[in-house]
């Protein structure tokens, strides 16, 4: 067990004691407070803090789990310890149904994903309102039997709310540091360029939206005893969301551990501030203080904490915990091999497209094209500006679905697979204009590859791994830096690392060598044909013809999205329709 869990559950015995220290009750349901907005903030934070799904829909959750419980405790009798797998369960399929819809609709995310959460709380209120679980008058739950946990009733419900604390923790911190969690927080970053990168999306943010409902409705569930009186008013108001929006950006979204002290803080703050004769200006000064927080640390209390502190959390580590241990057992490893005299034998087609066409709204970008890459081979993918290349790479390679045609890798059919099982299948690639994970380091940026892309490696040797392709590109003084602090040509090299840190069968490099100057041109050259010994099979978009003609096998070239020639380059440069639609002269003749 990690020294994280332990901690979790060392503080949760200690404070579990309480109920037996003489303490008098009015602290118990401070604490009770300050626990049940720590479930709430902590839950919230799996799905919304971690993949960047802002929901505004917490309230409906936690409602429901407050409803199912008061109905079934409070209505029909049932003993309440018997409600709460419902109050998670419900929750937790309203998730799933909602996100089975949402998330497979590229328009809803930020701030229309927020809206949708928002209006379903209201939906839902509504439906409890005029429906016999509420019809309006609210359900008591005086009568329920409170389960004799502690040595009174209230001790009992503090347990019940630590334990969920408690719980939430552990669950939070699991899912922060294990491949969810930094799927998660790729999805967050570029959803996109993560799904092409072997994240299964969808999947992902439904676990997290699942869980993160669930736990809320657990904390609906004890809320309803605790409260003893259940209205739709009080529970479907625009207080939760707002309150758990506001604590978990305050401790901080990019950590587990962040909203548990946004919780504490926030509620510690209102009740040192709002007990006393002057309730109103409290609140005000609370206010003041969240604002002047947020202003001032706009990555919380723990991300600027971590951040100011020297070493391996101060560089976003804690996202890949196993990353620090590395780098003396990656040196250790030998780097990739060292060029070597060409060549590994050109095999049968590893993939085969046939009839592939992609439209924009009336743009024929890819008109039919037929085509094969043989194992083994680099094929250059020439043609104009607009001629369909960077999409015939983004189609490939599952960033756009196509619009007909068929992909066939290594045999498979891949047509119209999602993007991450052609990651898994063993293509990689690199984009024109790089798309590094932006709150991810360098290294982090490449591991995460290695742990979903082809490989599919576990997170230490997905590191190790890492740390390889970071000395084979030259990168691994950066490897603690983050995207935005690399130069053009150290971005370029890391889309490289990226891809070649899935072990795939197949690299796509869009432009790899645009914008950089001639001596990185060359550099980069040296580095393509260092990967070719090694027996990659790659496809090549370049414009730079030097480039061209020093790595490809065999050329392929595109005009208004249609194939227009194929062969060695030497002969396809002098071909007639090449040269009117790409070349403008005759070259290399
Ligand atoms: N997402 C998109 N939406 C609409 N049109 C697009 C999109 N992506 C590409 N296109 C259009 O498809 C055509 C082919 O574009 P593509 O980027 O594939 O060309 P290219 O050969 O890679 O060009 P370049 O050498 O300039 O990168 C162009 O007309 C382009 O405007």
């Amino acid at each position: 067990m990690s020294r994280s869990a332990l901690a979790i559950l060392g503080a949760g015995g200690l404070l579990a004691c309480i109920p037996w220290l003489g303490v008098p009750s009015f602290y118990e349901s401070i604490l009770y407070l300050v626990f049940h907005w720590m479930v709430l903030a902590l839950s919230w934070n799996i799905l919304s803090g971690y993949s960047g799904y802002f929901s505004f829909g917490h309230g409906a959750f936690f409602g429901i789990g407050m409803y199912a419980t008061a109905v079934l405790a409070g209505k029909w009798n049932w003993p309440f310890l018997a409600t709460l797998p419902f109050a998670a369960l419900l929750p937790a399929l309203l998730g799933l149904l909602l996100g089975f819809v949402v998330f497979r609709v590229k328009a809803v995310r930020g701030e229309l994903f927020a809206l949708l959460t928002l209006a379903v709380t209201f939906v839902v209120a509504t439906i409890i309102l005029n429906t016999p679980i509420d019809g309006g008058p609210g359900v008591y739950l005086n009568a329920v039997e409170v389960p004799k946990l502690g040595p009174s009733p209230a001790s009992s419900i503090y347990l019940l709310v630590l334990a969920a604390a408690v719980a939430t923790l552990l669950v939070a911190y699991r899912v922060f540091a294990s491949r969810l969690g930094t799927g998660l927080f790729a999805i967050h970053d570029d959803e996109d360029v993560a799904e092409v990168m072997g994240v299964p999306t969808f999947r992902y943010k439904l676990l997290a939206f699942a869980l993160s409902c669930a736990l809320a409705g657990v904390a609906g569930g004890i809320h309803a005893l605790f409260v003893q009186y259940v209205t739709t008013g009080e529970t479907f108001n625009i207080t939760v969301p707002l309150t758990v929006v506001l604590m978990s950006v305050l401790g901080g979204t990019r950590h587990w551990a962040g909203p548990a002290i946004g919780a504490t803080a926030i509620t510690g703050l209102l009740y040192f501030f709002t007990a006393g004769d002057h309730a109103v200006a409290g609140r005000a000064a609370v206010g003041a203080i969240l604002v002047l927080v947020i202003l001032f640390m706009p990555e919380g209390i723990l991300g600027t904490l971590l951040r100011r502190k020297p070493g391996r959390a101060a560089r976003g580590e804690a996202l890949i915990p196993a990353a620090n241990a590395v780098p003396a057992a990656a040196a250790a490893e030998p780097a990739p091999a060292a060029p070597a005299p060409r060549r590994h034998p050109i095999g049968a087609p590893l993939l085969e497209v046939r009839g592939l066409s992609k439209s924009f709204k009336g743009v024929q970008a890819l008109d039919r094209v037929n085509l094969q890459v043989r194992q083994g081979e680099i094929l250059g993918l020439l043609g104009p500006n607009g001629s369909g290349k960077s999409t015939l790479i983004n189609v490939v390679s599952g960033h756009y679905p196509l619009s007909a045609g068929e992909i066939l890798f290594d045999g498979r059919d891949l047509t119209g697979a999602p993007a991450h099982r052609m990651a898994h299948a063993g293509i990689a690639r690199t984009y024109q204009i790089p798309r590094p994970f932006a709150h991810m380091t360098v290294l982090q940026n490449v591991s995460m590859v290695a742990m979903f892309g082809c490989a599919s490696l576990g997170r230490r040797e997905a590191v190790r791994e890492a740390w390889k392709w970071l000395e084979f590109t030259g990168l691994q003084a950066r490897a603690h830096a983050l995207p935005e602090d690399l130069n053009l040509h150290q971005r370029k090299f890391l889309e490289l690392a990226r891809a070649l840190a899935a072990r795939p069968r197949l690299v796509l490099l869009d432009e790899v060598l645009s914008g950089l100057t001639p001596g990185e041109i060359d550099e980069a050259i040296d580095l393509i044909r260092r990967i070719r010994d090694q027996g990659a099979t790659i496809v090549f978009v370049e414009h730079v013809m030097r480039a061209v003609m020093a790595l490809t096998d065999r050329i392929v070239v595109l005009n208004h999205g249609k194939l227009i020639a194929q062969g060695e380059a030497a002969d396809v440069m002098k071909d007639a329709e090449v040269v009117n639609a790409y070349l403008g002269k005759p070259a290399y003749a």
